[in-house]
């Protein structure tokens, strides 16, 4: 295994949600065979809440013990918790409702408390939830340590190269903090949560996941050498393994595409 980021085609975004389910139940079912237990990221988007459906509908789901896995964000909007647009809400529809996992593993970003008067009262709170959310993570690591090793962090890819809620030339992207919040995001809506790339680099495996004629470019940027300011996604390194599973579309603009 390499962490040098590796790009794996896949046809179309039907047969990458599929094949990417498969995937991590693996990784999540040789996590538990290694270690007795396995942990996630998950991220929000249409290809990431695509392959938690297909997790769901796959012949295979029920060889994870799903008791068993930690379940995380990488990003969320930061709306209401009953808010359809929420990442946690999606992710439970798509799949969590629907495993027996344990609910006291599944570690939700936070969300508004209250109404906010206005942006700036709203980025504080989400400042406050972001806070929160380093300090739970620091509470599931190993002795010594500020973060878990997670098995596998889910990305989604946006048009711009962004991954998570880490958008090109915004602050977020060079933080050294360990979850930061986003007050003025490009994508709706505009405050968000978000881990940073240092803790994303914490995992043994990171991918990014990406789907679309419209995510080419930002494909094309990243393996032609963009630095993570310009094109975020490349900061996305796995301590083991970086994979970057792409559908025809997305990868139609690399050097070697067919
Ligand atoms: O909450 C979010 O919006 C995301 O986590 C974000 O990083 C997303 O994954 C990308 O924007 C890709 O989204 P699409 O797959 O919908 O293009």
């Amino acid at each position: 295994m390499t962490a040098e980021p590796l790009l794996v085609p896949h046809p179309d975004a039907g047969v990458l949600a599929r094949a990417v389910a498969a995937r991590l139940i693996t990784a999540l079912v040789d996590g538990q065979a290694e270690r007795g237990e396995a942990s996630v990221v998950l991220t929000g988007g249409g290809i990431g809440i695509a392959l938690l459906r297909a997790v769901r509908t796959s012949p295979a789901f029920d060889v994870v013990d799903w008791s068993r896995v930690d379940v995380w964000w990488g990003d969320e909007r930061f709306v209401a918790a009953d808010s359809p647009d929420r990442n946690e809400r999606q992710a439970r529809e798509a799949l969590l409702d629907h495993l027996p996992v344990d609910p006291a593993r599944i570690f939700p970003m936070g969300h508004p408390r209250e109404p906010a008067a206005d942006d700036a009262a709203a980025l504080k709170a989400a400042t406050v939830a972001a806070a929160q959310y380093a300090e739970l993570l620091a509470s599931r690591a190993a002795p010594g340590t500020n973060l878990p090793v997670f098995d596998v962090v889910l990305l989604g890819l946006g048009p711009d190269g962004h991954v998570a809620s880490l958008f090109p030339n915004l602050p977020g992207v060079m933080s050294t903090e360990a979850v930061v919040a986003v007050g003025n995001s490009p994508k709706p809506p505009p405050v968000r949560i978000s881990l940073t790339l240092a803790t994303i680099q914490s995992a043994r495996q990171v991918w990014v996941i990406v789907a679309g004629e419209e995510k080419a470019q930002a494909v094309a940027a990243a393996f032609a050498g963009a630095g993570p300011i310009e094109v975020p996604a490349t900061g996305a390194v796995g301590r083991e393994r970086t994979l970057w599973l792409a559908d025809r579309a997305a990868a139609s603009r690399l050097p070697t595409a067919r």
